[in-house]
């Protein structure tokens, strides 16, 4: 059984999914303070947020048997992805799920402010009728600046337009090709606060955005700008704004998120100029339902079926990459596995190339599953793909991946090289069309190997009667060979002979193989990875 802890206000029909599964059991604890939260989170397999849960290192320390934190949302700025990251813990969000309620209340905000109907209706309300007072502006023919070309900045340009607005787009992925396609001007940043009548903001809060909106910004921008905030607190730096405003050089501002939440910046909140929601972008019907539906499905396909979709601490390959990787992962593993006992002490170095097909693809999901391989001899359990990068180099391991389209004898050709000083492994794996993966390089040898859970790795000299001999040790200690491979450097000189068994082999065998005459060195290697069952 799964435990999966909703630690916010998320929709039950969205949570379905989950409710009515047999493998899960999920706890609604919204409000919970940091000191419960992290009280509870070592009971559970998953967490499920909104933007008020700050999910801290602190927090995260204790979520040993955690495997997903789920942000029913797009912005992960109030998760510690990197502590996460740390901890093997997927971070997944919704994207998408949310973007139509998001792009609405930006339009609502943009219409509220050129009329300033929430002014006009507290005065109204009040029984006073100031038809002067709140003469607005059109936004036919005005310039907006959008600032965030994503999804949600995409959908805002698109209602615009509608209005007859002329839209100037800032994203640093945006091209002129999509800009004309959307039949919006893409733009500066700089253009946009020279041009802009209203200017909305659209942009994640990172390192590079956090206060981009600022004094010296406003300085730029026309006199009279309106600008509109449903993205994140502290893109806009607010004292920056409250003197902006002060001044008469912006408007009107129109704000759904802020630095801290909930805001105590009566100086903004209480603005003349200023229209303020608590963070309502996503609360919708519509887009509560979605979220929380997005992530119950993929929180259910990551514990039955290992399928990651949305995860923002790995990488996002595409379906047709995943395919063309799919038939070498297991083999991936494999090679690190094998790496790190032939090499019989932690590398301070690894190597991983690619040659030919697999060149060209993003690969970095098989990197990771070597590198889970390799690290797992010492790390156990504790390692993931998630955390793999994160760990190699926290172990202080170097490491590099290199690709070569051309082919090397295989279509398609992965190698993995350990070293620790002047000692080096390595492991080359291709996959046969028809025929599967297969190990077809140990340590400069080229060898054709099905990899199995018992395996025998012996470095002798090629001379005859070196596998009857074997076979017949291996014979009278009742293990019988699966199959058995030998790769030689020239007739004669050095060769190693890789078998796989039906069962362990323990010291006494690899004693007595030893003692063979041409024989140098016996290994018993294991794998405790997936091993695929054969037919
Ligand atoms: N108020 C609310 O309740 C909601 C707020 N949001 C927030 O809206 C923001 C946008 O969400 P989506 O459109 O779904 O995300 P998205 O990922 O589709 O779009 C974000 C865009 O910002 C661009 N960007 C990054 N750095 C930039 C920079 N320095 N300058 C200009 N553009 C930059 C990216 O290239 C990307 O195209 C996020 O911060 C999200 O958290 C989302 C949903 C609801
Ligand atoms: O999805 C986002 O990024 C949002 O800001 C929505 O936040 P919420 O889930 O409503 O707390």
């Amino acid at each position: 059984m799964y435990k999966v802890l909703v630690a916010e206000a998320i929709s039950d029909t969205g949570l379905k999914a989950l409710y009515d599964h047999p493998n899960f059991t999920v706890d609604k604890i919204p409000g919970l303070t940091p000191e419960d939260l992290k009280k509870l989170i070592p009971e559970y397999d998953a967490l499920i947020v909104r933007s008020a849960t700050q999910v801290t290192e602190d927090i995260l320390e204790n979520a040993n048997r955690m495997r997903v934190v789920a942000r029913a949302g797009v912005g992960v700025d109030n998760i510690d992805v990197n502590a996460a990251t740390k901890k093997g813990i997927i971070v997944i969000n919704a994207p998408g799920a949310n973007t139509i309620s998001a792009a609405e209340l930006t339009m609502a905000m943009m219409l509220s402010l050129a009329r300033s109907i929430p002014q006009a209706h507290a005065s109204t309300s009040e029984g006073k009728w100031e038809r002067s007072k709140f003469k607005g502006v059109e936004l036919y023919e005005k310039t907006l600046g959008v600032v965030g070309m994503g999804k949600i900045g995409t959908g805002v340009a698109k209602r615009a337009k509608s209005f007859g607005m002329n839209i100037l787009g800032y994203d640093p992925y945006l091209t002129e090709e999509r800009a004309d396609q959307l039949g919006i001007t893409k733009a500066t940043l700089d253009e946009i606060a020279r041009k802009a009548d209203f200017i909305t903001i659209h942009t994640p809060l990172i390192k590079e955005t956090r206060g981009i909106i600022n004094d010296e910004y406003f300085a730029k921008t026309k006199q009279g700008v309106r600008i509109i905030n449903c993205a994140r607190g502290g893109i806009i730096d607010e004292a920056a704004l409250v003197r902006a405003l002060n001044s008469g050089q912006v408007a009107g501002a129109a704000l759904d998120v802020f630095e801290t939440e909930p805001s105590t910046n009566f100086e903004l909140l209480s603005h003349p100029n200023v229209i303020v929601t608590p963070h309502l972008g996503a609360s919708t019907v519509e887009a509560q339902e979605k979220v929380a539906n997005e992530v119950s499905e993929e929180i259910i396909d990551i514990f039955e079926t290992q399928s990651i979709r949305h995860a923002v601490n790995m990488p996002q390959i595409s379906g047709e990459t995943h395919k063309k990787l799919q038939p070498y992962i297991t083999v991936g593993e494999q090679m690190g596995e094998l790496a790190i006992q032939l090499l019989k002490e932690a590398p301070d170095r690894v190597e991983i190339n690619y040659f030919g097909e697999l060149a060209k693809e993003d690969t970095d999901l098989l990197t990771r599953t070597m590198v889970k391989g390799v690290l797992s001899h010492h790390l156990g359990e504790s390692v993931n793909l998630i955390n793999a990068h994160h760990l190699l180099k926290d172990q202080g391991v170097t490491s590099n991946v290199a690709k070569t389209p051309k082919s090397k004898g295989f279509a398609s050709y992965v190698e993995l090289t350990l070293f620790r000083g002047e000692a080096k492994t390595n492991i080359g794996a291709t996959v046969l069309n028809g025929y599967g993966a297969r190990i077809v390089k140990i340590n400069d040898y080229s060898i054709d190997v099905r990899p199995e859970n018992f395996m025998l790795y012996i470095t002798h000299h090629d001379i005859p009667g070196m596998i009857g001999r074997v076979g017949t040790t291996l014979g009278s200690f009742d293990i019988n060979i699966g199959t058995m491979q030998v790769g030689r450097a020239g007739v004669g000189g050095d060769a190693i002979m890789v078998l796989t068994l039906d069962k362990t082999a323990d010291q006494d065998v690899i004693n007595a193989l030893t003692e063979l005459p041409g024989l140098d060195a016996a290994q018993f290697l294991e794998l405790n990875g997936n091993i695929p069952v054969y037919n």
